[in-house]
C-alpha cells in the first residue's frame, strides 16, 4: 500500500467518526454560510498580488517535521501582509500535523482566500470547510473517480466556494475537464512516490484548457522558478516547505516576494526597447 492509499483509508474512518460527532445540520449553522465567498480566482489574478498560495504546513510524510515552533497566526498574517494571493492551511491531523483549529485561527487574522488543504472524499468535508471560513477546497484527481470529482466540485460551487483540482499526469487531466473547476493545480510531487520534478508542470501546461487558472504545486524553492512557470502560463504557485523550514516563515515569504519583484523589474527593463 502506498502512502496515499494509507491516508485515504484513514480518512474514510475519520470522516465517519466526525459525521457521528457533529451532524451536517450543526455545521450549516455556522455564520460563514451567510457570508459571500472571498474569491480565489480574483485574488490569484490580481496583479497587485504575487500569485503565491503560501502554505502553513508543520510536517509531511515526505519530510517529517518541518516546523513545530511557530503559531499559525504569526505565519499567515505575514503571508497575507506581504502579498500572498491565498493561504493554504493543512487540516489533516495524522499525516500533516494540522487541525481545523489552525484554519479557524487563520481565518480570524487574514482577509485573503483560504484553501482548506485536505484529502476530500465526501460532501461532509466541504460543509466543514465552509463552516470554518475556507473559500476554496482541493480535489485530488488521484483519489477520486472523475464522476465523483465532478459531483464534489458541483457541491462546492453550490455553496459559493471555489475548486482547485490537483493532477499529476495527462490521464488525470484529460478525464477531468469539468466546468465546475476553477483552477487546475499540477502537483510536481508524485503523492505515491514523493518524487518531485518541475518538468511535470512544464509538460502538462500546454494541455490545460485556457478557461482554467493554472497553478503549479510543490518543490518551488526560488523566485526564478516562478518567472519560468509564468512563461508557461502559470498564474498560481503553491509553496509550503520553502517558507515553513525557516525559523520565521513569514519573514522568509517577505524576502522571497522582494526577490521576485526585483527579478520582475529586471526582466521588464531588459525587454523594454531603448
Ligand atoms: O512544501 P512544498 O513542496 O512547497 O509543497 C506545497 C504543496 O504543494 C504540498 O503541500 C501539497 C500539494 N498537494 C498536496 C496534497 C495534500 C497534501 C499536501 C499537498
Amino acid at each position: 500500500m502506498n502512502i496515499l492509499d494509507k491516508i485515504i483509508e484513514r480518512k474514510i474512518k475519520e470522516v465517519e467518526q466526525r459525521k457521528r460527532l457533529t451532524p451536517a445540520s450543526v455545521l450549516e449553522k455556522s455564520a460563514y454560510f451567510e457570508l459571500p465567498n472571498i474569491s480565489f480566482r480574483k485574488f490569484l489574478t490580481d496583479p497587485s498580488r504575487t500569485g503565491i498560495i503560501a502554505e502553513f504546513k508543520r510536517k509531511s510524510p515526505s519530510r517529517g517535521v518541518i516546523n513545530d515552533k511557530v503559531t499559525v497566526e504569526e505565519v499567515v498574517s505575514a503571508y497575507d501582509c506581504f502579498g500572498a494571493s491565498a493561504v493554504s492551511v493543512l487540516t489533516d491531523i495524522d499525516f500533516f500535523g494540522g487541525s481545523d483549529e489552525d484554519l479557524l485561527h487563520a481565518r480570524d487574522v487574514i482577509k485573503c482566500p483560504i484553501l482548506r488543504k485536505e484529502f476530500i472524499i465526501d460532501e461532509y468535508q466541504i460543509l466543514e470547510a465552509k463552516s470554518m471560513g475556507a473559500n476554496v477546497i482541493l480535489l485530488i484527481a488521484a483519489v477520486l473517480e472523475p464522476k465523483r470529482l465532478k459531483a464534489l466540485a458541483a457541491f462546492t460551487k453550490s455553496l459559493g466556494m471555489e475548486v482547485l483540482m490537483e493532477v499529476h499526469d495527462l490521464e488525470e487531466l484529460e478525464a477531468n475537464h469539468w466546468d465546475e473547476i476553477d483552477a487546475i493545480g499540477v502537483n510536481n510531487r508524485n503523492l505515491k512516490t514523493f518524487e518531485v520534478s518541475l518538468e511535470t508542470s512544464y509538460k502538462l501546461s500546454e494541455e490545460i484548457p485556457d478557461r482554467f487558472i493554472k497553478v503549479s504545486e510543490s518543490g518551488i524553492h526560488d523566485a526564478k522558478t516562478i518567472l519560468q512557470l509564468k512563461e508557461y502560463g502559470f498564474e498560481g504557485f503553491l509553496i509550503g516547505e520553502n517558507f515553513m523550514k525557516n525559523t520565521n516563515p513569514g519573514e522568509a515569504f517577505g524576502a522571497f516576494t522582494n526577490e521576485l519583484k526585483e527579478l520582475q523589474l529586471k526582466q521588464f527593463q531588459t525587454k523594454k526597447p531603448i
